[in-house]
């Protein structure tokens, strides 16, 4: 019975093995509205301090991290943007979910989303970066509080399953991210 099915079975393996391992590097930009997800993409095409409006439509980008080239998309991060999310985790290789820790307004309704992400089963081999942006401001919470606020301390601790970091930052006075940007080009290799 077992010589059946490998029979059948064998060319689909090989078939979803080619298409997982040749999926392309696709970083996809997720997190709340404000979250400064846009001005990222400021820093990492033309390390610039760009001001955008908010973001209508995907935008894709080509951006260089050493010697590999990744391709960025940015995601409008309003509530019905949100909707789009989803449609995009299946084609994109890893995720940057961009938190503004210095809005304790938000904490709720961020966590909210970024729990959605991570509790999602197709997600639970996707490396996630989670960079915790805006830490020049007064406000701004620790790394700790974050992970307190966030609720996401078992992902982070979980190791052996998950890929997920979280980097507190400023993408304004440009510091912070580097690291987690490096981290995340480093896990599809
Ligand atoms: N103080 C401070 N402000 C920042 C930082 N990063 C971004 N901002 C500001 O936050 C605001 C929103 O930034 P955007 O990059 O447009 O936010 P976004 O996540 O793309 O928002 P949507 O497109 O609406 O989803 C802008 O006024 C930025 O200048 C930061 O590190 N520190
Ligand atoms: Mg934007």
């Amino acid at each position: 019975m077992s010589f059946l099915w490998n029979w059948f079975a064998g060319p689909f393996q090989d078939l979803l093995t080619y298409w997982f391992s040749s999926k392309p590097s696709t970083v996809l930009l997720i997190g709340l509205d404000h979250a400064g997800k846009t001005t990222l993409t400021g820093r990492l095409t033309n390390n610039r301090l760009i001001q955008a409006p908010p973001t209508s439509q995907p935008i894709h980008h080509q951006v260089q991290v050493g010697k590999v080239t990744i391709g960025l998309t940015d995601l409008g991060g309003h509530i019905q943007a949100r909707r789009l999310w989803k449609d995009y985790y299946f084609s994109s290789s890893s995720i940057i979910f961009v938190v503004d820790v210095s809005d304790h307004k938000r904490f709720k309704e961020v966590r909210y989303e970024l729990l959605n992400l991570l509790d999602d089963d197709d997600m639970s081999q996707v490396p996630i970066l989670i960079l915790g942006n805006k830490i020049d401001c007064p406000h701004a919470s620790s790394y700790t509080e974050t992970v307190q606020l966030l609720g996401i301390e078992r992902y982070l601790c979980d190791e052996s399953n998950r890929k997920v970091k979280l980097c507190m930052c400023s993408i304004a006075t440009d510091e912070g991210y580097g690291d987690g940007i490096r981290w995340l080009v480093r896990q599809q290799q």
